[in-house]
């Protein structure tokens, strides 16, 4: 067709290899086939129950995010009609000849927002059978100047879909402890998408995928599909295929989603395979990042000291000449997944409660920290006016306090994206 990209043409080299293959019935079943499963399903209808009747429906939306990271919603409130709006002005859009997809700016969008295949591929296995339209939701106003029922249509969908979004992930946020409100402060409609793919009719289906395994990497994706069918998923360590169903909406966990909960909902690998004689359509919407609310997601690094000696103090050396402290400082990042910048350390010590005289500073240089990482820095410093004599007295009859505050700013590193700075300080 003079719609489809040039697949053939392009990847001869890698389908010639693939036809020597000897074991291709084995990299066919090791691959492509997996069992056919239901997704967790939602009926959403609930969300006009009393708060306490909601709350079972809630908790299943949850857990199918911690256990499965896919589960598909029914009664979503999204009319029939729009999807059919959407796949007519999808199918019109791909039926361009291809030459045109490829090198006239169709929609009015810089040329990289139509993509086919995968260039990069040096291996059938690496290659996606597909082609997809990539549309920011602020570039709408763009699409509609050239395009306007197609620009509308979108509008309209994105309009709809994003209502959803926001219901679930403020569901899922909730069931975490937080604020349900984040969500409508915090997302900005520069961070969602609208995705459209095709993944037309594939003569060498049994050996390429229609899109290579990945994760999301976005914060939450909702999935209109077609009845073809080809989504699979893993789940418990092994491909499963999804079961296609026409009035439901899949929802699945991102990336940054997986990482905003510290590992409670899992953003899962997928994949789509292809089909050797019917074309498939999907389109996705997506929110790729919560700004403000990412960052106030992070925990802080807890601080420790993990040893303290101070030799004056030492009661068989006996020498209150050496006025030296020795520390050892630990820093603890408990976060699963984000690490975490610091800036300059700023110590300061004191003697007893006054605040007023510090008998020591010292400061440690900014570096980086890995999530799940601790970090020590030890030091020895020297005081000053410390009543030493005084303060041997006191140990030897019971105990003397030195006091430290501990002052920096951190900021988060979620994936390739960094939190602003936020101040940390700690007294004790
Ligand atoms: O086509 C599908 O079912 C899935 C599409 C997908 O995973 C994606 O666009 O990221
Ligand atoms: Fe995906």
């Amino acid at each position: 067709m003079e719609s489809d990209p040039p697949f053939q043409e392009t990847f001869k080299t890698l389908l010639v290899d693939l036809m020597k293959e000897e074991n291709t019935e084995k990299v066919h079943e090791k691959f492509f086939v997996a069992e056919e499963y239901e997704l967790p399903l939602i009926d959403l209808s609930c969300l006009s129950l009393s708060e306490f009747d909601q709350e079972p429906y809630k908790r299943d939306i949850a857990d199918a995010a911690k256990k499965w990271g896919f589960f598909q919603v029914v009664n979503h409130g999204i009319s029939q009609e729009i999807f059919e709006r959407m796949q007519c002005e999808q199918a019109k859009l791909f039926r361009q000849p291809f030459y045109r997809k490829a090198n006239e700016k169709l929609l009015n969008l810089p040329m990289d927002c139509y993509s086919w295949g995968t260039p990069t591929a040096n291996s059938l296995m690496q290659f996606s059978w597909s082609e997809a339209f990539h549309i920011p939701l602020t570039h709408i106003s763009r699409i509609k100047e050239f395009n306007c029922t197609l620009g509308s249509t979108i509008e309209e969908f994105a309009k709809v879909v994003l209502e959803l979004a926001q219901k679930i992930t403020e569901i899922l946020a909730e069931n975490l402890g937080y604020k349900s409100t984040f969500f409508v402060e915090n997302c900005l409609p520069s961070s969602c998408y609208l995705r459209m793919n095709r993944y037309p009719p594939c003569p060498v289906s049994s050996k390429v995928f229609g899109l290579m395994p990945h994760t999301d990497s976005d914060f939450l994706t909702i999935l209109y599909q077609d009845q073809v069918g080809g989504l699979q998923l893993v789940k418990d360590g092994k491909w499963i295929s999804v079961k296609p169903n026409p009035e439901a909406l899949i929802i699945n966990i991102g990336d940054l989603f997986q990482a905003w909960s510290n590992g409670t909902y899992k953003s899962i690998e997928h994949r789509v395979v292809t089909n050797g004689e019917v074309e498939r359509f999907i389109f996705t919407s997506g929110v790729t990042a919560l700004v403000l609310w990412l960052s106030l997601r992070a925990s802080n690094p807890t601080c420790s000291i993990q040893y303290f000696y101070v030799p004056a103090l030492n009661k068989t050396a006996n020498s209150t000449t050496n006025t030296t402290i020795y520390l050892d400082l630990k820093l603890d990042n408990k976060n699963k997944f984000k690490g975490i910048y610091y800036d300059v350390l700023n110590l300061t010590f004191y003697y007893g409660q006054n605040r007023s005289l510090p008998i020591a500073n010292t400061m440690f240089p900014a570096f980086y920290q890995g999530h799940k990482k601790n970090t020590h820095r030890k030091e020895l410093l020297n005081t000053n006016g410390v009543p030493w004599e005084a303060v041997f007295r006191k140990v030897s009859n019971g105990k003397a306090v030195f006091r430290v505050d501990l002052a920096t700013a951190v900021r988060f590193k979620i994936m390739a994206w960094k939190t602003k700075k936020h101040k940390l300080m700690v007294r004790d």
